[in-house]
């Protein structure tokens, strides 16, 4: 499997492209990593060095792999954090150009905005841009449920409302959906959710909420939820490997007292997936 991969890119610590290129090539998918800035560490830090890549400078990459003959072999794009607001119309254009050259690529986009408790953390033109412009290309988006409420302009909150906010964001064009964080008044306690949703029905699924929030995780819950999509075609199972790799990534992150994904040590986890979590049908 070969998936290009628009994102950005950090040094120091594990965001974006540098959360999401190891984990997918250690399952065996062949990565092109894109950048859309390189800085040198994550927003959440309040500091950080580095560019903006210049969005023609984006698409002169993506250029040069059409120019490579890469785009007909090309199963997937993804993409995540954009930085600058005239990505949006590159990762677009890209997209275009992999589905005329393969047109069973499908594309994830990772609606990259913020969270319920840190609020938005992204320049303020790309909610709009990702909302009106970029979903309604996507095959896959992968919100959590603060972004999955700011795409839809609802306010998803119990298993019937986020289905229902869910629906909404079908209606703009993505035919799968992963909702993570997914943070329901009903839900067991001490634990979260993520809900996965396509055509054939929709499975959520709950693992022990870790005291933490480490950056970048919903970064490699992308990738590896879009790698075992394409390869499955099928949500339940793509959900169940995505959500054991995570967890036990967090997990590992959250012994080593480190701040930043361990995700070079967590390696097994991705190859392996222990399937230590059921998910349960909910329609
Ligand atoms: N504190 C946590 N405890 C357990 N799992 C977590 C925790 N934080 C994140 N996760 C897992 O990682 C997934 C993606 O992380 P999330 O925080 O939703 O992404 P993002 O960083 O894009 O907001 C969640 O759906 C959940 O499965
Ligand atoms: C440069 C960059 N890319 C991506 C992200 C997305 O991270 P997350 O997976 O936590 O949404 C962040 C968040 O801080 C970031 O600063
Ligand atoms: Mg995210």
């Amino acid at each position: 499997m070969k998936i290009l991969s628009i994102q950005s890119a950090v040094a120091y610590g594990h965001v974006g492209n540098s959360a999401a290129v190891f984990p997918l090539q250690r399952i065996g998918v062949e990565v092109m990593p894109v950048y859309t800035v390189n800085f040198s560490n994550h927003t959440g830090y309040g500091a950080w060095r580095g560019p903006l890549i210049d969005p023609a400078d984006v698409r002169e990459v993506i250029t040069g792999i059409e120019e490579r003959g890469a785009l007909a072999t090309t199963d997937a794009v993804l993409s995540g954090y954009q930085g600058g607001e005239g990505i949006a119309d590159v990762i677009i254009d890209a997209v275009s150009r992999v589905k005329a050259a393969n047109p069973q690529a499908l594309y994830a986009c990772d609606p990259v905005m913020g969270n319920a408790k840190s609020g938005c953390f992204v320049a303020p033109a790309i909610p709009e841009l990702l909302r009106d412009r970029v979903v309604p290309v996507a095959d896959i988006i992968t919100p959590n449920q603060f972004e999955l409420g700011y795409l839809t302009g609802t306010e998803p909150d119990t298993i019937e409302s986020t289905l229902a906010s869910v629906d909404a964001a079908r209606a703009m064009g993505p035919s799968v959906v992963l909702v993570t964080s997914v943070e329901r008044p009903d839900r067991a306690e001490g634990t979260i959710e993520m809900l996965a949703v396509d055509d054939e029905g929709a499975w959520l699924v709950a693992t022990p909420h870790l005291p933490m929030k480490a950056n970048g995780s919903g970064d490699v819950t992308a990738a590896l939820f879009t790698a075992h999509y394409v390869e499955t075609r099928d949500a339940k199972l793509a959900l169940e490997r995505t959500v054991s790799s995570v967890f036990d990534l967090l997990h590992a992150t959250l012994d080593s007292g480190e701040r930043e994904l361990q995700l070079v040590e967590s390696q097994e986890y991705y190859a392996h997936p222990r399937m230590q979590f059921t998910a349960n049908r909910v329609r």
